[in-house]
């Protein structure tokens, strides 16, 4: 009993659901400032349209473009195998590179689960025209590839759903075993939550949206109450989308736990 579970430690110590919250509030900066970037350029809806582009040899949008071409040279460089790092795009070009030697902490299963469809189809229907004013300035590349740091971070937020089930998983296996053999997602879903952690989230990215879009200035006063990102929209964000998509992935990772 005591080897086993000395064994189970030696692979699990970098994860706890303290260090997993951690770097989920950590990555709460990446999504804020990105949407701050991006609301800095209007709506330029002519970047999500197909006809417009016209690029010789590729039938898709400016975004699709720069989406499909960024994440090619990143895979070049071996990102889609860490297991943090979910691409967008099909089809990608092999690593260049030595791999790294990611540590086995989630179940293989782990790796037939992305739902950056979902996110993609969210992003530009959903939370787009929120974020931005109508319009058109016609810096279309940076949009796009503003855009495309929005994803990034929202699907790395959300994909990190995985490693908050691994690590509640084995905090209470029994629990959760009962659940996944039943394949039962609605008790899934009840064990995984915490209401009282989801309000504080929701407050706390409120609080940083107000920090971080803040107009800054040497005289006294400063923010007059304007920020670059409506602070009470980032918090909507969280509650009615990032959130719930991470339980999903939570969700259809310990489906798939005891396979
Ligand atoms: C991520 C967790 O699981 C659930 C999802 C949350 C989120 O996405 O922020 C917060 C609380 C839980 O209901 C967690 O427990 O930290």
């Amino acid at each position: 009993k005591f080897m086993e579970k000395a064994a189970s430690n030696s692979t699990t110590n970098e994860w706890t659901l303290g260090t997993v919250r951690d770097s989920l509030i950590r990555q709460e900066d990446t999504i804020i400032f990105g949407l701050i970037e991006r609301a800095k350029f209007p709506m330029n809806s002519v970047v999500y349209d197909q006809s417009f582009a016209r690029i010789p040899g590729f039938g898709g949008s400016l975004v699709q473009y720069i989406v499909q071409e960024t994440e090619a040279l990143h895979a070049k460089l071996g990102r889609y195998e860490s297991p943090e790092e979910h691409p967008f795009s099909d089809n990608l070009p092999p690593s260049l590179i030595r791999s790294h030697n990611y540590s086995q902490f989630l179940h293989p299963a782990a790796n037939n689960i992305n739902i950056n469809k979902k996110i993609w189809d969210i992003y530009f229907n959903q939370l787009l025209p929120l974020f931005t004013v109508e319009g058109e300035d016609g810096n279309y590349a940076s949009t796009a590839a503003s855009d495309l740091e929005c994803l990034q971070a929202l699907s790395r937020r959300i994909h990190y759903g995985k490693f908050v089930a691994e690590v509640k998983y084995r905090d209470a296996p029994k629990d959760y075993g009962h659940a996944i053999q039943a394949q039962d997602r609605d008790a899934l879903m009840k064990l995984l939550t915490f209401k009282s952690v989801e309000e504080m989230v929701k407050k706390r990215v409120e609080k940083k949206a107000m920090l971080f879009g803040q107009e800054v200035s040497l005289e006294n006063g400063g923010s007059k109450g304007k920020y670059k990102v409506d602070p009470s929209l980032v918090s909507r964000l969280y509650g009615e989308w990032v959130m719930p998509l991470t339980k999903l992935v939570q969700v259809e990772y310990l489906l798939r736990r005891l396979d």
